[in-house]
């Protein structure tokens, strides 16, 4: 499996030990996997939680075992922090506050979790030399330059005003009363200064933009593994609606459009950037799958042919519903209009081009989902409600 291993440019590649920080959510128990079956290097995994990381750690006579140890720690006030960043080649940050329910309601603790929990982890990288994949997101590029055009305006069908690019594409965020743009301008501040420690002090420094990855393990259940008044991600509401045979909700009509890319596939991109160091430090890398684009509504519809599909069970009644975002995620709500991913940077350094179809990463991530929940929301429906 992993003797015989080369980078892009030929060169054998030599184990390495990774501190991972948030190691035990969606992206990051998808790259301990990859890491533990295909490579030989080592992972230490930090977060407050292992739920999803389980199967990798346990039983002790697993194939990796003893190249994946998890270390229960919030970053927020732990002193073993430097220690395992000093003993590890590369520190790779995926730990933040990432859900949009989040961002208007909690901003103090978003700006928090995005922008100060994360200085002590690049001033330790910066202090000691060591190369740090950071994992940033899409949505700094916020709206896009032709979300301001007339309605009618031709302009708007030409992709210089809304394909996003790493080295051109200006950040466009919403008002400050617009709290949704919290998380987004916490996210540039910390890319901003990944990238001026690398200018000044020499960090050596990969930023990841996500365009939203979507897979199994993504969030969480609302009343089976999570909070029943918790507002996951879409791919999560979505499926909650469909596991309990209600109608999807459509935010503000469901016009906002988006590129889905499987997990699976994005992992790969990611294990490229961490073997082949010299192609990607001091980038900034978009990872999405630009062919994938379809509207809210469009992604409404198509999960719940896919469900029907897997499940065999009748689409609900009433598909969908309209809902307002200051009803469905309170005041202080503001949306991206479009995010298409450009894919020169990626392409010309790493060569990676995504594979998998939204309809294809659908069915296998619903398979998982009507696996994973359905028998638990059966459970969840018969209940009676305490008095
Ligand atoms: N999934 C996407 O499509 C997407 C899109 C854009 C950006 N991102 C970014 O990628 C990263 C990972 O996202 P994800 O989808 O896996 O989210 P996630 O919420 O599933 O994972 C984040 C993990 O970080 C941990 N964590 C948070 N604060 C911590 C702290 N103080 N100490 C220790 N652990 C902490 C959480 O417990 C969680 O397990 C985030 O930085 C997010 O902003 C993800
Ligand atoms: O039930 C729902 C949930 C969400 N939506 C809409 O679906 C769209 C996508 O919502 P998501 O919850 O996936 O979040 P967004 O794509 O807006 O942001 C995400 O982008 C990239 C990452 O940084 C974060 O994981 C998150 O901020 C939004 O327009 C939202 O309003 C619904 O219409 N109904």
């Amino acid at each position: 499996m992993a003797s015989g291993r080369v980078d892009l440019d030929g060169k054998p590649i030599k184990p390495m030990t990774i501190c991972m920080i948030g190691a035990g959510g969606f992206i990051g128990s998808h790259l301990c996997e990859k890491l533990m079956s295909e490579t030989p290097h080592t992972v230490l995994a930090l977060d407050v939680y292992n739920d999803k990381i389980k199967h990798l750690l346990e039983p002790n006579t697993l194939p990796w075992a003893g190249r994946i140890q998890f270390h229960r720690l919030n970053i927020k006030h732990d002193s073993r922090l430097e220690g395992l960043i000093k003993i590890a080649d590369l520190t790779i940050n995926l730990a933040a506050i990432c859900t949009p329910a989040d961002y208007n309601t909690r901003p103090l603790d978003t700006i928090y979790s995005n922008f100060i929990d994360a200085l002590p982890v690049v001033k330790y990288c910066s202090e000691n030399n060591k190369r740090l994949i950071h994992f940033s997101t899409c949505e700094v590029y916020g709206k896009t330059v032709g979300s301001f055009l007339p309605k009618d305006s031709p302009l708007r069908k030409d992709p210089a005003y809304y394909v996003l690019k790493e080295d051109e594409s200006p950040c466009i965020f919403g008002s400050i009363e617009k709290q949704r743009w919290s998380y987004a301008c916490a996210k540039q501040l910390i890319e901003r200064l990944i990238y001026a420690e690398g200018a000044e002090n020499g960090l050596e420094f990969t930023i990841v933009r996500p365009f939203n990855w979507i897979g199994p393990r993504m969030d969480f259940i609302p009343g089976v593994d999570g909070p029943s008044e918790g507002v996951p991600r879409v791919l999560a509401c979505f499926s909650n609606n469909l596991l309990r045979g209600e109608p999807l909700k459509l935010v503000d009509g469901g016009q906002s459009q988006r590129t889905f890319v499987y997990i699976k596939d994005a992992i790969e991109a990611v294990l490229l950037m961490i073997e082949n160091p010299a192609r990607a430090n001091g980038h900034i890398f978009n990872v999405g799958n630009p062919n994938n684009e379809v509207t809210v509504r469009q992604l409404a519809e198509m999960m719940t042919q896919v469900y029907t599909k897997v499940s065999g069970e009748a689409p609900p009644e009433k598909p969908t519903i309209d809902v307002s975002s200051k009803e469905f995620y309170g005041e202080g709500y503001d949306d991206s209009d479009k995010r298409i991913p450009d894919m020169t940077i990626i392409n010309r350094q790493l060569g990676w081009n995504p594979k998998t179809s939204l309809w294809d990463l659908l069915e296998s991530t619903l398979t998982y989902q009507h696996r994973t929940y359905a028998e638990a929301i059966k459970k969840v429906i018969a209940k009676p409600v305490a008095s």
